[in-house]
This record gives structure tokens, sequence and C-alpha cells, in this order.
């Protein structure tokens, strides 16, 4: 598939879940004026019509970029995720259509370490509870199983950006912290890494849960598990809902097994604030519930609204994919007075030589070439002389191989 460079105005970006308004300000100071903002996520149908026009789409965790959605978006360059999780989009159909993906792996981080370690502190306070029996006009004065969160354990499932800075500031009050991990990572601190997820189950005062949605995370947390736990333990979740077997969770709770839970993240999550939210977790005092605001903070949108809106812009304008989650990352400089042509090929063998093929028979004068390959892709930018781009661009298309390809002026 090959595509000729637009004017920015006709180049339209799709927004949609009420991206904050910095992501519009960023596009629109980069001159893109071409851009549909939606306050919610689309149903698939809708969606379905509104990208086809796409050329880029910016959503949250709510919008789910099946294969049949990509079927249906045949314009689309790149997928902008206000967020961190990704597991929203099938990134093999993006590959695969030579789609870019992009993230914000940093910016809200630190709002969600901050509901957690608040969540933990009133968890073990008897806060939830005691809060619900109030609005209710009951007044529960006790200091019966309620604990300071000094010299407790904290007990991080999943050591990354996330998990690393909650067990900072956990440590900087007081906290032990002790995590699981895949991977061999650095402590920061006194934090320490244990062998096994029962280790930490069977020995941790709160267990926080911060792992990606995987097909090794799912259920992660259910019966076995939560029986590892301590009697009158903490469990957090604000990862992903299919992390925890909510029935299970629902069963240990009304066992008085657990202290208490605080919940952000659900398998089931309603579409907008105008539905519903059904749960069998909404029958206990002695949790948190809350609708899946981990990374909602006012700091936190503003900071993501630019940084994916930038990370687009920059994409479109001069093809750097810098930190995108399923493409080769490459950081080009500008390329004035030159076209560039970008080639996504599949990574198979022989494909560089028919590319550089292209220009050896043409003719046509490279001034710089760039290529960046992942197992499954590869990514090749080349800046000619613009006299030359439509004869390459035509002669790099019909390459074996080739996913897509564009030229950018
Ligand atoms: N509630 C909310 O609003 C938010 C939720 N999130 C969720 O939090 C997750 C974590 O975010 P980050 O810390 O930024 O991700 P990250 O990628 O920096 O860290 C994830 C960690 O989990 C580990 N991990 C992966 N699979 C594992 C497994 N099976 N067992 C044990 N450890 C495993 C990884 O090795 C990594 O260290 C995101 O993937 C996202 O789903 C992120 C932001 C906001
Ligand atoms: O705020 C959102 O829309 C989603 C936050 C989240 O879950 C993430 O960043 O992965």
């Amino acid at each position: 598939m090959a595509q000729q460079s637009l004017p920015k105005d006709k180049i339209k970006f799709l927004l949609l879940e009420g991206v904050h308004p910095s992501a519009v300000e960023t596009l629109e100071r980069d001159g893109y004026t071409n851009i549909e903002f939606h306050k919610k996520a689309l149903p698939p149908e809708e969606l379905k019509k509104a990208i086809a026009g796409a050329h880029f789409v910016g959503i949250r965790s709510r919008t789910q970029l099946t294969e049949e959605i990509f079927e249906a978006a045949k314009k689309l360059v790149a997928v902008g995720c206000f967020c961190i999780g990704t597991n929203q989009v099938d990134l093999n159909a993006a590959t695969r259509r030579g789609v870019a993906v992009f993230n914000a792996p940093f910016s809200n981080t630190r709002s969600v370490a901050e509901l957690v370690i608040a969540e933990a502190i009133l968890l073990l306070r008897g806060v939830a509870e005691k809060n619900a029996a109030a609005h209710r006009g009951e007044w529960m004065k006790t200091a019966v199983n309620s604990y300071e969160i000094r010299g407790k354990k904290l007990g991080i499932v999943g050591y990354g950006n996330i998990g690393m800075q909650l067990g900072v500031i956990a440590e900087s009050m007081g906290m032990q912290v002790q995590f699981y991990d895949v991977v061999n990572k650095l402590p920061l601190g006194n934090a320490r890494q244990v062998p096994s997820l029962n280790n930490l189950l069977g020995n941790s005062d709160v267990v926080s849960l911060h792992v990606p949605e995987t097909g090794a995370t799912q259920d992660m947390i259910g019966a076995a598990e939560l029986a590892q736990m301590q009697q009158g333990a903490i469990l957090i979740n604000a990862s992903r809902g299919t992390v925890v077997d909510i029935d299970a969770l629902s069963e240990a709770l009304a066992e008085g097994r657990l202290g208490g839970a605080g919940i952000d993240v659900f398998p089931v999550e309603p579409r907008s604030n105008d539905d519903e939210f059904i749960s069998p977790l909404r029958q206990f005092d002695n949790t948190f519930l809350t609708p899946h605001i981990g990374g909602s903070t006012v700091e936190a949108q503003e900071n993501i609204g630019m940084e994916v809106a930038e990370k687009l812009a920059k994409y479109s304008d001069n093809g750097t994919t810098t930190s995108s989650v399923n493409f080769p990352e490459v950081a080009l400089p500008e390329h004035a007075g030159s076209h560039r042509l970008l080639h996504i090929h599949r990574n198979v063998p022989g494909i560089m030589s028919a590319i550089n093929n292209v220009f050896s028979e043409t003719g046509v004068n490279v001034s710089a070439q760039y290529l960046q390959t992942t197992e499954e892709v590869g990514y090749v930018v080349i800046d000619v002389d613009a006299e030359y781009s439509d004869v390459a661009l035509e002669r790099l298309a019909a390459i074996d191989g080739t996913i897509r390809s564009r030229v950018l002026f």
C-alpha cells in the first residue's frame, strides 16, 4: 500500500474517550486541524464508521481496537494509546498492516502509586467500612483491626515503573517492601525480590498488583492464591481487571479472610459513566471500588495528552517511531530539501537488497538512509531528491514483503 504525503489539514485525527485537551492543543500547534473529538468510547459499529476516514486514532483503555476494527481502518497510519496499557489493541493486527502504536509509559505512574498508598493506609485503618457505616448513620469508633502502615510488609507483584515507584513511597513511610517479578530487577532502596508469588502472598500485609494484562497474568490471583494470603491482609489491584478472579475475591471477603481490598479495575467495566457498574464486590464495606481512575489525575492526563500527541505528530511529520510498542524505533532528523520515503516490510531475507536495487537501478540519489528491525518488521527510511520520490515510491511499494510505504514532503 503506497501513500502520498497529504497536506496537514487533510490528515484526520480521531480522538476518543475524552483525552485531555492538551492533545488537541499540541496537534493544532503542529498544524493539524482536522481533529474529530469524542468524549466517550464509541460502540463498535460507530467506531468502524468513524475510523474509516482516520489516519490517526487516539484512545484510552476502553476502546478495543480489534482485527475487525483495523480491517475497517484502511487509512490508519498510527494509534496513540493515551495511557500505559496497550492490551486493548490487537498489536499483531496493527503490525501486519504497518500501523505504528504508541503509548505514554510514564506520565500516570505516580498517580497510580499515590492512589495505592492512600488505599493501603485507609484499608489497614478500616476506614472504608467505618466511612460506609457512618454514611448509614452508624458510629464505629474502635481501634480493633486498625493498624499503622509503618513496619508492615508491602508485597508488590510486578516491579515495573509503577511497582518501583510505589516501593519507594512505601519505604519512605516506613513499610518493608518486597516484590515478585518474572524478570530479575534491581531493587530500589531496601526492597527485596522474592523467588515466587506464593512466597510473597504468604508473607505480606498488603499485596498490590502492577502487572500488564497478558496470558500469564489472566486470573493470576484466584482462589488458590487468595488462600495463600495472610489472615486479614489487604489486596489492591490497579493493574487490569483480568488479573484477579473477582468471584474468588468475593468469596474470600465474604468469609472474612481478607481485611479489605482496593479494586480500581474490573474484568468488565461500564462503557461510560452513564452505565451501571455491576460487581459482586459492591456488597462489601471494607473495599474501595474505584472506576479505573488510577491514572486519572489532572497532572497525568495533561502530560499524557501532550506526550502521545507529540509522538503521533512526530511520526506524521518525519517518520520518527521512538518508543513505539510494536515498531522498530528510529529517531529521525528533519529532512528539509529532500523527500523522505518510509518503507515498512516483513523482516524476511533478501528484502534489503531488493530495496537497495531500486536506487541502484533507477539512479535515484539517496542522501540518507536509516534502518531498524524487530523480529517481524523492518522499517527503512530513505531521503531522496524531491523530483525522484514518485518513481522510487512506486518501485518500493511493489517489492515482495512490503507492508506499507509512504512519502513525506
Ligand atoms: N489503573 C490505572 O488507571 C492504570 C493501570 N495501569 C496498569 O498497570 C500496569 C503496569 O504498569 P507499569 O508498571 O507502568 O508497567 P511496566 O511494564 O513498567 O511493569 C510491569 C512489570 O510486570 C512484570 N511482569 C509481567 N508479567 C509478569 C508476571 N506474569 N508475573 C510477575 N511479573 C510480571 C514485568 O516484568 C514488569 O516489571 C499496566 O500494564 C497497566 O495495565 C497503568 C496505568 C494506569
Ligand atoms: O486512564 C485511562 O484511561 C487508562 C489508564 C490505564 O489503565 C493505563 O494507563 O494503562
